[in-house]
C-alpha cells in the first residue's frame, strides 16, 4: 500500500516537472514572438520605440506588502517558494521574477500582498496623502491604487471613489473588504465628468458623534450601518426613477449610486439630502477634496499585463481590443478634443480645494493621450499649476516631452509602461 502511494506519489511529481517544462516552453516561445505588424504600426503612428516592448519579458511582476505586514516577511517568502527583492525607491514594494503567479498563495488570499506594478505606486506616491486628507479616485475600478490610498491615509480623512462601471466598482468593493480598508471609504458608480459630491468632514469630537448616533437613532431615513442589502425604501425609489426614465423615452442623469460606505466614511447618520448635498462651483475650492487621482481609461498600450495578455488571447484580437481604429480614434479624439477624459481631467481639478493637487496618469504612452491632453487642460485652466514631483528624483522613470511629467516604460524602468502629471489648483 505504502509502496503504491510511493509510486501515486512519484507520478504526481513527474506530471508536475513535464507541465512545469511545458509552461517554461510556452513562455520562451513567446518571448522570441515577433510584436504584430499591426501592433507596430500603431506604435510607429504614435511616435513609439518599440524596443521598448523587448522587455517586457524580462520586467519583473511587483507586490506591495500590507503595512504592518513587514515583520512576515520572511514567512511569506517561504510560502511562496520565492526571494522578494525590495524596491529601493518606493516603501513596502518588492519585485518578483516576471512570470510568477501570486494569486494561489495564501499569502495574497489572506490579504498581506498586493498585486499592483510599481509604476502604479509611484502615481499614488505622487499625491502624496497625508493623514486626514479627504481624496477623491475619480477611475477607481478595480482598485489597487485606491486600496493604497486608503493604506496610506490611516485613521482620519476619506476616500471617494468612483467609477461608471458598477460591475468593476463591484469589484473593488470586494477588494476593499478583503484587505480591511473600507472603513473610510464610499464608493460611487456615476459618470466621474459630471461627480459633483464634496467630501464628508466628520468632526470626531464626542459631540459631534453622540448628536450622529441621536440621530440614527431617532430618524428612520438616515444612512445606518452599511449591508450589502439596500433597504427597501432605497430600492423602491430606484424602481421608481427607472420606471419614469423608461415612461419618458429619455436618459436621465441619475445620481451617483452609492455602494458602499464604511462605517466612519461620514456617510452614517446621513440622510440623502445631506449626502447629495450640491454646493456652487465657486465653494468647492474650500469645501472640495485635498487630492485627486485621475488615473484615465486609454488604450492601455503600456500595461505589459495587458500587452502580454494578447499572447493567450492571440495577437489577432488585439486589434479589436486595443488598436480597433474606432475605439483609438474614439479615445484620442475624446481626450484631446475634449469631451470625456479631458473633460474628467477637468472635472477632478474643478472638485479640489485650493491648494490641492491632482494627479493625471495613463497606462498608455502615446502623446495624444498624455503630453497632448496636459497642454490642452493647462490652456484651458488658467489655475492649475503643473508641478515638478519632488520624490520622482529616486525613480527610474525619464521626463515626458513636457517637462515635469513623467514617463515609465519597461526599458528604462523595469516596470509597466505609465505617464504621471500632477497640478496644484492655485487660488482664484
Ligand atoms: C485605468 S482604469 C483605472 C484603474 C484603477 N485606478 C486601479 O488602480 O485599479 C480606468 C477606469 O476608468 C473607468 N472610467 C472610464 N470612463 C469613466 C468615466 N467617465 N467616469 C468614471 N470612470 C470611468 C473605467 O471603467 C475603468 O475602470
Amino acid at each position: 500500500m505504502r509502496l503504491d502511494c510511493l509510486k501515486f506519489y512519484g507520478l504526481i511529481c513527474s506530471f508536475g516537472v513535464l507541465i512545469d517544462l511545458i509552461v517554461q516552453m510556452e513562455v520562451e516561445a513567446m518571448k522570441k514572438m515577433p510584436l504584430p505588424e499591426a501592433f507596430i504600426d500603431f506604435l510607429n503612428k504614435n511616435g513609439l520605440d518599440s524596443s521598448i516592448y523587448t522587455a517586457s519579458d524580462s520586467t519583473p511582476r511587483y507586490i506591495r506588502l500590507k503595512p504592518g505586514c513587514e515583520a512576515d516577511i520572511d514567512e511569506i517568502e517561504a510560502e511562496m517558494k520565492c526571494n522578494f527583492e525590495k524596491v529601493d525607491w518606493l516603501p513596502n514594494f518588492y519585485s518578483l521574477p516576471s512570470h510568477f503567479q501570486i494569486a494561489s498563495s495564501k499569502a495574497y488570499q489572506e490579504g498581506k500582498i498586493y498585486g499592483i506594478d510599481a509604476a502604479s505606486g509611484a502615481a499614488v506616491s505622487a499625491l502624496d496623502i497625508k493623514s486626514g486628507d479627504h481624496v477623491l479616485d475619480l477611475c477607481a475600478a478595480p482598485g489597487a491604487k485606491l486600496c493604497m490610498i486608503s493604506d496610506h491615509l490611516g485613521s482620519s480623512g476619506s476616500v471617494t471613489g468612483v467609477d461608471v462601471a458598477k460591475h468593476r466598482l463591484a469589484a473593488c468593493r470586494t477588494m476593499l473588504q478583503k484587505y480591511a480598508l473600507g472603513d473610510r471609504c464610499r464608493l460611487f458608480v456615476a459618470d466621474g465628468t459630471a461627480f459633483s459630491l464634496i467630501p464628508i468632514r466628520v468632526h470626531s469630537d464626542s459631540k459631534s458623534s453622540l448628536k450622529r448616533e441621536a440621530a440614527i437613532e431617532g430618524k428612520l431615513d438616515v444612512y445606518k450601518e452599511w449591508t450589502s442589502r439596500r433597504p427597501w425604501k432605497e430600492r423602491k425609489r430606484a424602481i421608481r426613477a427607472r420606471e419614469n426614465e423608461k415612461s419618458l423615452l429619455i436618459p436621465s442623469i441619475q445620481d451617483p449610486e452609492l455602494i458602499f460606505y464604511g462605517q466612519h466614511s461620514g456617510v452614517v447618520g446621513l440622510n440623502r439630502t445631506e449626502l447629495y448635498k450640491s454646493v456652487h462651483c465657486g465653494e468647492f475650492s474650500h469645501c472640495g477634496y485635498d487630492k485627486v487621482l485621475v488615473d484615465a481609461e486609454c488604450t492601455h498600450d503600456g500595461s505589459i499585463r495587458h500587452i502580454q495578455k494578447y499572447e493567450q488571447w492571440g495577437w489577432t484580437s488585439l486589434q479589436s481590443r486595443v488598436l480597433n481604429a474606432e475605439r483609438t480614434d474614439e479615445l484620442t479624439t475624446l481626450q484631446v478634443t475634449n469631451p470625456s477624459i479631458l473633460r474628467l481631467l477637468t472635472n477632478g481639478f474643478k472638485l479640489l480645494k485650493v491648494g490641492g493637487f491632482v494627479i493625471y496618469s495613463t497606462c498608455s504612452l502615446t502623446v495624444a493621450q498624455n503630453e497632448e491632453v496636459v497642454e490642452k487642460f493647462l490652456l484651458e485652466n488658467p489655475y492649475a499649476e503643473l508641478l515638478e514631483i519632488d520624490a520622482a528624483n529616486k525613480w527610474p522613470c525619464k521626463s515626458g516631452r513636457i517637462p515635469k511629467t513623467l514617463r515609465f516604460d519597461p526599458l528604462s524602468s523595469q516596470t509597466s509602461g505609465l505617464f504621471v502629471a500632477k497640478f496644484k489648483k492655485l487660488a482664484i
